[in-house]
């Protein structure tokens, strides 16, 4: 998809990737509460692509993008975010990894109920010490439609208005990767398709790369490939992924007993 060069400076060229689990196990508890929640999960994150993460529950969807998004320890293996191998750092490199290469959407909002619109928006950059690039914040601000509401407090605003200041905060700092998690578990179906067609503009018009973990074959389909977990191991992959083509994919693995 080629992507208009205003819009992409500051992004890096969508090729390779942005993100990389190799062998990547995680192992919750010892004796009779081990739970092997991710089995030696290999799986790459195309740069300027959004992908989504499906599977049962407790399949270890949550799990893969905790570690990927160094929210969670590794037991084994290898995650990386660009360049940077995660199983190496501490907390405090984590933390800063986390604040300047990665955008967060998480199903229940998460804004501060104290700060209007955009002092959530421009929250992580303030924490970090980063000044907003002005034109980009218009950009992002204008293309989910909040220019009229920026003084307002999350709750002068309605879910699906407070889950595209989730997607601004995301976008605004320019990340190298955006995790979403269930970004419309909390919407009904039209705020839900409108979160689900910004996360695909950021990602088709602004080179962004998002990874959402998602239940629903709709959500996924906005997506540009699907990857299946099941059992903590990935099952199948999906590219230009279709609703039907997702729930049959989803009923297959039904038939063939591999879900719960
Ligand atoms: N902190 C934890 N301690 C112990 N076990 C855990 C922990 N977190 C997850 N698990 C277990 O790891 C497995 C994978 O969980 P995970 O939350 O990643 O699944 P999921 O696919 O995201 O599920 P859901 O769709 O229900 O959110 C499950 O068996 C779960 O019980």
């Amino acid at each position: 998809m080629s992507q208009p060069a205003t819009l992409t400076t500051g992004l890096r060229a969508p090729s390779g990737f942005a993100a990389r689990a190799t062998e990547l196990t995680k192992v919750y508890g010892e004796g009779e509460t081990r739970v092997v929640a991710l089995d030696s999960v290999s799986v790459e994150f195309g740069r300027g692509r959004f992908t989504a993460i499906m599977g049962p529950s407790g399949s270890g969807k949550s799990t893969l993008m905790h570690c990927m998004a160094g929210l969670d320890s590794l037991s084994a293996g290898s995650a990386r975010i660009g360049d940077t191998e995660l199983s190496g750092l501490g907390d405090r490199q984590l933390t800063t990894l986390r604040r300047e290469k990665i955008g967060f959407v998480f199903q229940a909002f998460n804004l501060l109920p104290t700060l209007n619109a955009l002092e959530n928006i421009t929250l992580p950059m303030d924490i970090a010490g980063r000044r907003p690039d002005q034109e980009w914040l218009e950009l992002i601000v204008g293309t989910v439609g909040l220019a009229g509401r920026l003084r307002h407090r999350p709750s002068q605003l309605s879910g699906g208005q407070q889950q595209r200041v989730a997607v601004a905060r995301a976008l605004a700092g320019r990340p190298e990767i955006i995790f979403a998690d269930e970004p419309t578990g909390n919407l009904d179906s039209r705020s839900g398709a409108e979160i689900l067609g910004f996360l695909r503009d950021s990602v088709r018009e602004l080179g962004q790369t998002v990874v959402m973990v998602t239940h629903d074959p709709v959500a996924a389909s906005y997506a540009d490939r699907v990857v299946f977990l099941a059992d903590g191991m990935l099952i199948d992959d999906l590219p230009a992924p279709t609703a039907e083509a997702v729930l049959d994919r989803m009923r297959l693995f039904d038939t063939e007993g591999r879900t719960s």
